[in-house]
């Protein structure tokens, strides 16, 4: 096990290269399951995530190539292969596998998935499309069997707006018997991308990225090669930290239309932004104002960056109120804050941050991923030395981030945990 060390207060200069898109990847290497044929994706960020779908594709039959963030699935052998425990329970996405083998096979038995502790995350939605699609969905001692004799395709009303049940239904709609319409559907570039390779297979789907989706169902998907969407989330982190630390800081491989909600507010901040065709420059404001965020669905500002950009808002003179409406006890981070002497409250589902503070380095643990990527940009801000733990988190959905950093001026990097801190660990 590792930790990550900063030694904070340098100010980063240069271009960082945002990786391919870590909430399309985990859905697009399951999608290749509905395939007869070899699918290629390129451009895929190296994260841990990635690595554990890649052994899961193994796991149920796939024959798997991948080197230089390329993959390539052959599922012409895959078998739907019971997946009660083991990696399934490692990350949120494995669900995703649901939609796919219910597609593919039409019987699945996929465990309850993990991922990040954000409060409760339920699939009801997604169970509603299956069921709903004409599936028997039961949960037998943690895991979900799913089976139908076959899928014919329904109306489907999302109760809430979810990405993840919204691409689970289009998995197993692509092919079923004729038309689904998804109403009150996602509408976040992820869909999209999902809904172009699906598309590139041979599927029939109108409407990704509305708020509608109409996917009349074939019998057959084949192979094709798709290349990932740049990564929102990972390009708005080092934005956020080029904001707070930046003497002229450039993300490269950026679709900014995904992120005008994160650059508005940055913008209502006093940070200085310049956007190009696949470029952001960002240079830090002169007087940092205090600002309100509340977290909505896309285009809103996402819940993924609420997170990393707390740490930012400890700069800003006043009071600032930070909201998340998707996951509202996503305030993990808040307590290691602190303990770099940042002044926030937890009020509901908000965080009241008073600033500006001179955040000192500190030893902090790391609960969930953006968790992990706020501390880290609090430790690049702050004076001294900080030490982040659960680096695995980190890894989940950050590529090479030491690196990265360190090729932007950060001093940054990893160390092996402890003896002591491993028991730490294993207590907590
Ligand atoms: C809309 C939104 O911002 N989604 C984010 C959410 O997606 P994630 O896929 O985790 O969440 P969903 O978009 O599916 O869920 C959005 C909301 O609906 C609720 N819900 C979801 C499914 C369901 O069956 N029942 C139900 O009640 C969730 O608890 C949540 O409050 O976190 C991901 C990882 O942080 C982000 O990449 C997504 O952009
Ligand atoms: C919470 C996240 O990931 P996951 O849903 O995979 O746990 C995230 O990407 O911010």
């Amino acid at each position: 096990m590792e930790k990550l060390k900063i030694a904070g207060g340098y100010p980063l200069k240069g271009t960082v290269r945002v990786s391919g898109a870590k909430n399309s990847a985990v859905a697009l290497i399951p999608a290749t399951i509905l395939a007869e044929s070899p699918v290629t994706i390129e451009g895929l960020p190296d994260i841990s995530d990635v690595h554990m779908l890649k052994d899961l594709m193994e796991e149920i039959g796939g024959s798997v190539e991948y080197s230089n963030n390329e993959m390539t699935v052959d599922p012409s052998s895959m078998i739907s292969m019971p997946l009660p425990n083991g990696k399934v329970k490692k990350l949120r996405a494995s669900y995703y596998l649901m939609g796919a083998m219910l597609g593919r096979f039409k019987k699945a038995v996929i465990g309850l998935p993990g991922g990040c502790h954000l409060g409760p995350r339920p699939i009801d939605q997604h169970i509603k499309g299956f069921e709903a699609l004409g599936a028997s969905v039961t949960n037998e001692q943690g895991a979900i069997y799913l089976r139908a004799d076959e899928l014919r395709g329904a109306r489907i009303y999302l109760d809430v707006v979810s990405v993840g049940a919204t691409i689970n239904i289009m998995l197993a709609a692509v092919r079923a018997k004729g038309r689904t319409i998804i109403e009150n559907a996602a509408k976040e570039p992820e869909i999209i991308d999902v809904a172009t390779l699906l598309t590139n297979m041979g599927a029939k789907i109108k409407g990704a990225g509305t708020d509608v989706i109409r996917i009349d169902g074939v019998d057959e998907l084949h192979g094709c090669r798709h290349t990932i969407i740049p990564d929102r989330i990972e390009a708005g982190t080092y934005l956020i930290l080029g904001a707070a630390i930046g003497q002229g800081v450039t993300i490269d491989n950026v679709i900014p239309q995904h992120i005008e909600s994160l650059v508005a507010k940055l913008k209502e901040m006093g940070v200085k932004i310049e956007v190009s065709d696949e470029q952001i420059y960002v240079a830090p404001a002169d007087r940092y104002k205090a600002i309100d965020i509340k977290t909505l669905v896309y285009p809103g500002f996402p819940t993924d960056l609420q997170q990393p950009f707390t740490a930012l808002l400890t700069k800003a003179e006043g009071s600032s109120v930070v909201t998340d409406t998707i996951y509202g006890a996503r305030f993990k981070h808040i307590d290691e804050l602190r303990r770099m002497n940042a002044n926030i409250k937890v009020e509901g589902r908000s965080a009241i941050i008073s600033g500006p503070i001179k955040l000192q380095g500190a030893k902090v643990r790391a609960s969930d991923l953006r968790a992990g990527a706020a501390l880290v940009i609090a430790g690049l801000i702050a004076e001294g030395v900080t030490e982040v733990t659960g680096v695995e988190h980190i890894d989940r959905g950050y590529s090479h981030i030491v690196e990265k950093l360190n090729g932007i001026g950060a001093t940054i990097w990893r160390e092996d945990l402890t003896s002591e801190e491993q028991e730490e660990v294993k207590k907590s």
